[in-house]
């Protein structure tokens, strides 16, 4: 995997801090991760001026495979490597011992695609957040990714889940925070292609899924579909298709349909995330632009996230 490459070679030097056990407190069960558990818990004077933080801890069951144990190490290396609002920090690592701790920033207001889902109001289809508050979660994680794509990092794996809010309040930030080389096997998000790994093929370019070629122009693409999942309140991609399906539809240019009542300066950046040739697709700074144009347009502004009615699908 060529982003373990991207560690090793270029920053071997940056040890990861490693936090006495005792100063860290476990309070509560946050989620199940496809390796382990994310618990909320308290750090301990980590710093003079702080006494108590919270934190978010990820955690490694002891009896883990090897693999399970360097991706979990690949993990905490990978998120000290950028400083960034718009990515989770990692504060620090408890590897000594097991079990084996990374704690991280804690984002209370749970993941993206849970946030969007539950803001539906029941029934009559509008929604509780207005154009301007998706737009800017939108700006938040082009931000995150365009600060990947300045260190080089390729994520493979943008999408909603895979992003976490600071509250679910109006002032709420959205984060990258998931960079976990394993995938939940039992999420139907993933396809097990060749009997090999577990891939976001609904996230996926052409290029990536036929050819394993992933480059930031992937990321450009996978955030396309976030945006996708933005403007429908957390649909599943490709209503009703199966991940084999969506391979030999998106293969033959088949794409997504743009959210129904979806102002057309949104639903164009969408459209060019997703051209077939990987080079032609905009670069995260080009997508901040064309986002900052959406958020001065008051067509846009206006417009009202109507829900798509898919029939039979898990919307
Ligand atoms: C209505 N309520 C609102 C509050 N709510 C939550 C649900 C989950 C969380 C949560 O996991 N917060 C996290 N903070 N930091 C990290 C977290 C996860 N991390 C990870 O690294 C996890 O692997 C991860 C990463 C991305 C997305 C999900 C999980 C790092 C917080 C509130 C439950 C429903």
């Amino acid at each position: 995997n060529p982003n373990y490459d991207f560690i090793t070679a270029k920053y071997p030097e940056q040890q990861l801090r490693e936090i006495p056990r005792n100063k860290l407190t476990l309070t509560r069960l946050l989620g199940q991760g496809a390796f382990g558990e994310v618990y909320e818990g308290s750090l301990k004077n980590l710093c003079a001026n702080v006494k108590e933080l919270p934190v978010a801890v990820k955690t490694l069951p002891a009896l883990s495979m090897d693999q399970a144990e360097k991706d979990f190490l690949m993990e905490a290396v990978i998120i000290s490597k950028f400083m960034h609002k718009n990515v989770v920090k990692c504060l620090g690592v408890c590897f000594e011992e097991h079990p084996r701790y990374i704690i991280l920033e804690l984002l209370e207001g749970g993941d993206l695609r849970t946030f969007l889902r539950d803001s539906r109001t029941k029934g009559d289809h509008a929604c509780t957040l207005s154009m301007e508050e998706l737009l800017k979660l939108a700006l938040d994680i082009a931000n995150g990714c365009r600060h990947l794509e300045e260190k080089h990092f390729v994520h493979r794996d943008v999408a909603a889940r895979n992003c976490l809010l600071t509250s679910r309040g109006p002032e709420r930030i959205a984060k990258i925070a998931d960079f976990g080389m394993s995938r939940d096997i039992y999420s139907s998000d993933y396809y097990r292609k060749g009997g090999k790994a577990m891939l976001p093929i609904k996230w996926m370019p052409p290029e990536a899924f036929l050819d394993g070629v992933f480059t930031s122009k992937t990321d450009t693409w996978s955030y396309g579909v976030l945006l996708w999942e933005i403007f429908t309140l957390g649909y599943m991609p490709y209503p009703g298709q199966t991940n084999s399906d969506v391979m030999h539809f998106v293969a033959s240019g088949g794409r997504l349909d743009p959210p129904d009542k979806c102002p057309a300066r949104l639903s164009k950046i969408m459209i060019m995330c997703w051209n077939s040739v990987a080079d032609i697709r905009p670069s995260f700074s080009e997508i901040i632009e064309l986002l900052d144009m959406c958020l001065q347009d008051d067509e846009v502004l206006n417009a009202n996230v109507s829900l798509c009615h898919y029939p039979m699908s898990d919307c």
